[in-house]
């Protein structure tokens, strides 16, 4: 058994608060991830990831796929929600129920308990890569929470306030952490900063995150 496990059956159903409605679940991800990575697998496989491009018309550092009913696309004019992958002409891959479960089980450990998420992001940091300070504010419903887990190697998360001027407290999330924010904490400014390059033992030098939303 590692310190790791130690650590979480020391600590069930820690939450760490960020804010009022915003929590870190750490290892909260753990007794899914035997069904979620060979999922997200199959789901790279029908979907595999790609560059998107920011408003400004420049590649996103980070790599990007969605599931669900609903992905997140963009061109050199914006974002938007769409049913259908643009480089595949296919809707995307179905949410794996295993992933339904895991986000919906955190959502109500943060105190959202009607949680029906229609599209999940995957994003892909390879070392290097970052997310600048954005608010999620694409999606038709402010009231639904968002869900991020993340995978593999360890990230700087910067969870700021209502301003992209105000300053970010920053967390370690590590493989298997569980982030959700929403209700008073929902339009926060969030992002990575530049990863480094720690390989993780089953998903070597990547950072994967999936965030789930109530989009449509
Ligand atoms: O990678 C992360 O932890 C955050 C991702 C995010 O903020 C987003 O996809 O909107
Ligand atoms: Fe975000």
């Amino acid at each position: 058994m590692s310190t790791l496990d130690l650590f979480h059956q020391a600590q069930p159903g820690q939450r760490i608060a960020m804010g009022a409605q915003a929590f870190i679940l750490p290892g909260f991800a753990e007794p899914w991830l035997d069904r979620l990575l060979p999922a997200l697998e199959a789901i790279q496989r029908e979907a595999p990831f790609r560059q998107m491009m920011t408003k400004g018309g420049r590649r996103m550092s980070v790599q990007t796929t969605a599931c669900g009913k609903l992905g997140w696309v963009s061109n050199e004019y914006g974002y938007r929600y769409s049913p259908i992958d643009p480089d595949s002409g296919q809707p995307w891959p179905t949410m794996p129920d295993c992933l339904l479960e895991l986000a919906q089980h955190a959502a109500r450990e943060a105190g959202f308990n009607d949680f029906h998420p229609d599209t999940c992001l995957i994003n892909r940091y390879l070392p290097g890569a970052r997310m600048g300070l954005h608010q999620d504010k694409d999606e038709c419903d402010f009231n639904a929470p968002i869900v991020s887990i993340s995978l593999g190697m360890p990230a700087t998360f910067l969870f700021g306030g209502f301003k992209r001027s105000d300053r970010p407290a920053r967390t370690i999330l590590n493989h298997g952490d569980v982030a959700v924010w929403g209700g008073v904490d929902r339009m926060r400014f969030h992002g990575v900063m530049p990863l480094g390059d720690i390989p993780h033992p089953q998903l070597g030098s990547q950072r994967i995150n999936l965030t789930l939303r109530k989009a449509g």
